[in-house]
């Protein structure tokens, strides 16, 4: 069996009387798609930032690619993160920087660099999220809430991460933009072969990005399967979640 790209085993997370995460267990395999869904506070932000290294867990351990990266700090953390792309919600793009230098940020951390390369290397990135190169020199803020997210996928990209976190990829979209960018994520984790960790409140994202979904829940993963039985999973948590409605378990 493939070694797992990303394993975390009994992660635990509190803030003061909060235990926010007790014990998350979670196995993501190479060139999977993996979403974590669950309500508001249920801790996938928390999750995120314990992989990203942001957060320290109280509890548990977390592999890359094999290595235990809790406690990594420095130079070793960098060198693990130099594997992430991250796409963040809301977008957060730099406006005051043109949108080419926003694609190249990461492989330049912000310095001067050969221009006209990263150019053109921002030019190949926006023409795989579909952007004409006219907007290079365009700021963010010129830029409808879609097209931020298409130059924030680029950014995501440019560096040829070899795992992708999106951050509510599609939140602050309409239905049909957000398709979009479901799609378009679709075919980059395809395309470039990634493996990717989704959080997401939006089931319909869920299920088009991802091949296994998970739920959080009062700080342990209570279901995961297939995108094909999120709403067949004969789970009463993932039931009630995923149709909305305000009587089951979850309170
Ligand atoms: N640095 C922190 N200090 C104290 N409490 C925190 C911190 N970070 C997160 N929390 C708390 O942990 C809980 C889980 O937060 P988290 O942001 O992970 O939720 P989430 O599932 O991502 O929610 P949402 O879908 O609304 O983004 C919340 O109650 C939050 O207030």
């Amino acid at each position: 069996m493939a070694e797992n790209k990303i394993a975390l085993e009994g992660i635990s997370k509190r803030f003061g009387a909060m235990q926010v995460l007790d014990g998350v267990n979670l196995a993501i395999e190479p060139g999977e798609s993996l979403a974590v869904i669950g309500q508001s506070g249920s801790g996938k932000s928390v999750t995120l930032k314990c992989i990203l290294g942001l957060i320290r867990p109280d509890a548990g351990s977390i592999r890359v690619d094999g290595e235990e990266i809790v406690g990594l700090r420095g130079r070793a953390l960098d060198r693990v993160r130099a594997k992430f792309g991250m796409l963040f919600q809301g977008s957060a793009l730099f406006d005051s920087l043109p949108v080419w230098r926003n694609v190249t940020f990461a492989l330049t951390h912000g310095q001067q660099s050969d221009a006209k390369e990263m150019r053109r290397i921002a030019e190949e990135n926006l023409e795989r999220v579909g952007l004409d190169a006219r907007i290079l020199n365009l700021r963010p803020s010129e830029l409808s809430g879609g097209m931020q997210k298409r130059v924030a996928l680029a950014r995501a990209i440019a560096p040829r991460p070899e795992i992708i976190f999106f951050d509510e990829p599609t939140t602050g979209l309409d239905p049909i933009r957000a398709d979009v960018i479901n799609d378009l994520i679709v075919s980059l984790v395809d395309d470039l072969g990634v493996t990717a960790l989704t959080i997401t409140h939006d089931m319909a994202s869920a299920r088009k990005i991802a091949h296994r979904v998970a739920m959080l829940y009062r700080g342990r993963i209570v279901w995961s399967g297939p995108r094909d039985r999120l709403y067949d999973s004969g789970n009463p948590y993932v039931d009630q979640f995923v149709q909305g409605r305000a009587e089951g378990p979850i309170q």
